[in-house]
């Protein structure tokens, strides 16, 4: 449902992201990994067709030209999560999530059933009803990184791309929006996450995009994608692997002094 075909962003005539380019299908739920500055928060906004000015190459959702439907069209079926977790303005957290539902309203209109249950599940789902009337913009960093996750939810899009979803989340927050992400995309939507979370994304993905320097290195299953070796070239550590309860798990352990200047695999 949505494709990048040889997309190349380029800063200057450097590019920071070359030549990529990558499926995404309903129902499965994608991770996108590799090292600071390896191009995945610019593949993202690529992908979303934010800030992509300067693109190459085509990005297709159902077989259209992404940049040439309709917007409001596109913030329907298209919600987009930013790295970035600044919420600058004093609006109730409640106030801040239903923002994600004015692609589905019409100027002025007061928000309908359909949205207001939108509004409430995104924030049960992640944890911040209790918080509905607080102003946002005096949050801790990871109540902000969960109502903007809200907010992104709330446009019930058959497509979700979010940008390290669970960054700066405690351990039991983690665990409860990976399943999240993983319940939507078992309920038909495509979900592609940033992640830099190596046991996360060993155990909850169904797939694994790898980045480094700007191009895809590998696409597959975790289990064929986060090997021992492609980990050390990557990112320059060392995992220890196994199975727990018939699921996979690793853990980045140490340094690998070899390090990431090797050639890839
Ligand atoms: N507008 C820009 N002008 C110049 N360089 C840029 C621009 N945008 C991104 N870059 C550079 O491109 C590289 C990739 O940045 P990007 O944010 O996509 O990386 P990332 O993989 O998301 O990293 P992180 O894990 O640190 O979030 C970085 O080296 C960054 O400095």
């Amino acid at each position: 449902m949505l494709e990048a075909r040889e997309v190349t962003v380029r800063a200057g005539t450097c590019p920071i992201i070359d030549r990529v380019s990558l499926r995404l299908d309903q129902g499965e739920l994608v991770g996108l990994l590799g090292p600071n500055g390896a191009g995945k928060s610019t593949l993202l906004r690529a992908l979303a067709g934010v800030g992509t000015a300067t693109a190459e190459g085509e990005v297709l959702l159902d077989g259209h030209r992404l940049d040439r439907i309709d917007p409001w069209d596109k913030a329907r079926r298209l919600a987009y999560l930013p790295q970035d977790r600044t919420i600058a303005w004093a609006l109730h957290v409640r106030e801040v999530v239903a923002l994600g539902r004015y692609p589905h309203r019409r100027a002025l209109a007061p928000p309908s059933t359909a949205d207001k249950a939108a509004v409430e599940t995104a924030m049960v789902q992640t944890g911040i009803a209790a918080i509905a009337t607080r102003p946002a913009h005096v949050l801790s960093g990871g109540e902000k990184a969960r109502v903007l996750l809200a907010r992104a939810l709330a446009v019930e899009a058959p497509l979700l791309l979010a940008d390290e979803p669970v960054a700066g989340l405690d351990p039991r927050h983690q665990l409860a929006v990976m399943e999240l992400l993983r319940a939507r995309a078992r309920a038909g939507a495509g979900v592609l996450a940033v992640l830099q979370e190596l046991p996360l994304a060993a155990r909850f993905l169904d797939r694994v995009i790898l980045m480094h320097r700007g191009q895809i290195v590998a696409d597959g299953p975790p289990v064929d994608v986060l090997v021992p070796d492609r980990i050390g070239a990557v990112f320059g550590v060392r995992p220890l692997a196994g199975v727990h309860g018939g699921e996979a798990w690793l853990l980045p352990w140490k340094i690998d002094e070899k390090r990431a200047e090797s050639p890839l695999a």
